[in-house]
């Protein structure tokens, strides 16, 4: 178990500044998800992580030691590739005893560790196929096996369930969160799905270009994004202009958005311009009159466990929503949407 911190790591690939700056903590025993979209430089922390790159600044410590100087074979990670890169030639069991054959442990203790650790990731009976005779999820499990064999002091995994079809996806990212859990590992998570980012980690590091735009728990992310980009990249999301803002006590602030004036939760501090998250659970459809907007459908598509509809308000601003899905909206039709002021959340207005 390790508690494992990234303080201000830059990187530079020749001219392009690919980390500008990335802060993120891992407490002993935590799942730490890298999220974002493609480019952003998830796979770049985490190969500093692992010792694959050299960082051009900043520090990674493991319980408060630095380890930059230290190589990527004597840190004592195991890392977990999209491309489960296992020795084609090799048997499951050989794959999975290779790093503790290079250790140069006994012969019975590396085959009860393989033996145990297969069990683990539910690979009893496998040992003896070749990587080409079992199955896309079996090899990503071998994958696993072959890092947890060697009881690593850090799980580095990035995208391993790019690969896999959604069905596979759900079984592999289950167990790879049940193992985690029950062997304490700490871990670092690269995806840039935000769903699985939610459901298996205790925290999200959300990045932009480089940088690390919120750090916090799945919950805070989602309902307490710090800017337009977060709330956008962890859901469905409706963002409303607010034409006046007035603080009215500690991060709550008085608004008028879309002709309705409204009293909300935000982001501490907000000075400038500034705009209103609506997520679609938060809104529900009610009688033209009773609800804190008037609007005019725009679409509504039945979708068995719900009906979704799409709303124009008179300022322009459309607003996705959820409804049951025995409501019955038409094309045209003027409505009310009620807010739950639970779910509303203001957030500076940030250039993207
Ligand atoms: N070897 C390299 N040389 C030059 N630029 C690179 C190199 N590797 C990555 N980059 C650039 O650095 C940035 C970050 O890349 P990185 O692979 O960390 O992103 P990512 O968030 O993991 O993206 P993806 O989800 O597509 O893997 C990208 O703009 C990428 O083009």
């Amino acid at each position: 178990m390790a508690t494992v911190e990234v303080r201000d790591l830059r990187k530079r690939y020749q001219d392009f500044l690919a980390l500008d700056g990335v802060s993120l903590k891992a407490e002993s025993g935590q799942l730490v998800t890298l999220l974002g979209p493609s480019g952003c430089g998830k796979s770049t922390t985490l190969r500093c992580l692992a010792g694959f790159l050299e960082a051009n600044g900043g520090d990674i410590t493991v319980d408060g030691e630095s380890i930059l100087s230290t190589p990527a074979n004597r840190r004592g990670f195991g890392v977990v590739f999209q491309n489960y890169a296992l020795f084609p030639h090799m048997t499951v069991a050989e794959n999975i005893g290779y790093g503790l054959k290079l250790q140069k442990l006994p012969k019975s203790e590396i085959e009860t560790r393989v033996k145990d650790v297969m069990q683990l990731v539910r690979l009893g009976g496998l040992g003896d196929r070749l990587p080409r005779e079992i199955s896309g999820g079996q090899q990503q499990r071998v994958a696993l096996a072959r890092a947890l064999v060697l009881k690593p002091k850090l799980l580095l995994l990035d995208e391993p369930l790019a690969n896999l079809d959604a069905r596979l996806r759900d079984e592999v990212r289950w167990l790879i969160r049940d193992l985690q859990q029950q062997s304490g590992i700490t871990a670092f998570y690269v995806t840039h799905d935000q769903s699985e980012a939610m459901a298996m980690s205790d925290m999200v590091a959300v990045m932009k270009q480089g940088r690390v735009a919120q750090f916090a728990t799945p919950r805070e992310i989602y309902q307490k994004p710090v800017e337009r980009y977060v709330a956008d990249f962890t859901g469905e999301a409706n963002f409303i202009a607010c034409s006046s803002v007035m603080s009215v006590g500690e991060a709550r602030y008085a608004v008028t958005a879309a002709g309705a004036s409204l009293e909300v939760a935000g982001v501490p501090e907000i000075t400038g311009s500034a705009e209103l998250l609506l997520r679609p659970e938060a809104l529900e459809l009610t009688a033209p009159a009773a609800g804190t907007f008037q609007g005019t459908v725009t679409k509504s598509a039945f979708l068995g466990a719900a009906l979704h509809c799409e709303i124009a308000l008179a300022d322009g601003s459309i607003l996705k929503l959820t409804a049951e899905p025995n409501h019955q909206v038409e094309t045209g039709e003027e409505v009310g949407i009620a807010i739950d002021h639970s779910h509303t959340w203001l957030m500076p207005e940030v250039a993207p």
